[in-house]
């Protein structure tokens, strides 16, 4: 489907980068990336273990500081405390209190976003039937699986309604078919203007993006639609294309 965006071309990029260079011990783990991510995209990253995924979305978010270069986020200098209100983060390791329910977890959670009352509870429902999690919600969270944790903190990343989503492989753990919904809701999300950052290793979720930022060894070897690289690399799948890419190939094959 079509999306159309009634923003004004200042409102129009949800996230701006510019020469982001970051450094660990003398290493460059992220070397150089400009990128521009407009408004209502969903936005998928994917590159190999240790490529520089997280390090790239905790420099967009303003968890961490570029050693060079610039970030901003709908159209503010990063990092800012005030732009915490304004997106949902889901870490790739699941920051939840075992030794509360699920549905105590949001509360909390709804609570720092400064959530109350019956507002509070809507929006817990909301989000908590989004993700398959309403039967659940009374269970202490240190009882649920892996998956079950996982969409307990996307659950957690939608309560507070954040216009820019950003997903460190959400989808880790959880069964295909539940898999599916939740990248059904993410599309839905997107159509209606909320930009959606998500890493990911599954090459069919890569599919599903409007754009595709591929990065390996910190540095971005290509940023288009998933048709536009795979035409690019001369293959037929992502997978053979982030290969070719990867190793210097251009799609003269
Ligand atoms: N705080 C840190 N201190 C030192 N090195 C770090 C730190 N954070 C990340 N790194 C290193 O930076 C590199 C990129 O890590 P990052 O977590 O961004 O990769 P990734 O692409 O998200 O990997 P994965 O897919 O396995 O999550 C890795 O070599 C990692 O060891």
């Amino acid at each position: 489907m079509e999306k159309t965006h009634p923003y004004s071309s200042a409102e129009a990029i949800a996230v701006e980068l510019q020469g982001i260079v970051r450094m660990f011990g003398g290493r460059t783990v992220i070397d150089g990336i400009s990128l521009t991510i407009p408004r209502g995209e969903l936005f998928g990253l994917l590159g190999p273990s240790g490529s520089g995924k997280t390090t790239l979305i905790k420099l967009m978010t303003g968890i961490d500081r570029p050693d060079a270069g610039s970030v901003s986020m709908l159209g503010e200098p990063m990092p800012q405390l005030k732009m915490l209100q304004v997106f949902g983060y889901m870490a790739q390791s699941d920051a939840l209190y075992n030794e509360l329910t699920g549905k105590q977890n949001l509360e909390f959670f709804g609570a720092l976003f400064g959530l109350t009352g019956q507002l509070l509870k809507n929006r817990i429902h909301a989000a908590a039937s989004l993700v398959d999690l309403t039967d659940h919600l009374n269970k202490q969270t240190a009882a649920y699986s892996g998956g079950m944790k996982r969409r307990l903190s996307l659950a957690i990343a939608l309560l507070h309604e954040p216009r820019l989503l950003v997903l460190d492989e959400p989808t880790v753990g959880i069964d295909p078919v539940l898999r599916q919904s939740i990248w059904k809701e993410l599309s839905a999300l997107s159509r209606q203007g909320i930009t959606i950052i998500v890493t990911t290793h599954v090459m069919d979720e890569a599919e599903k993006c409007d754009r595709l930022g591929l990065i390996r060894d910190g540095k971005l070897i290509a940023a288009d639609t998933p048709e536009a690289i795979m035409q690019k690399a001369g293959c037929s799948t992502i997978e053979e294309a982030f290969i070719a890419l990867g190793s210097g190939g251009g799609g003269e094959k």
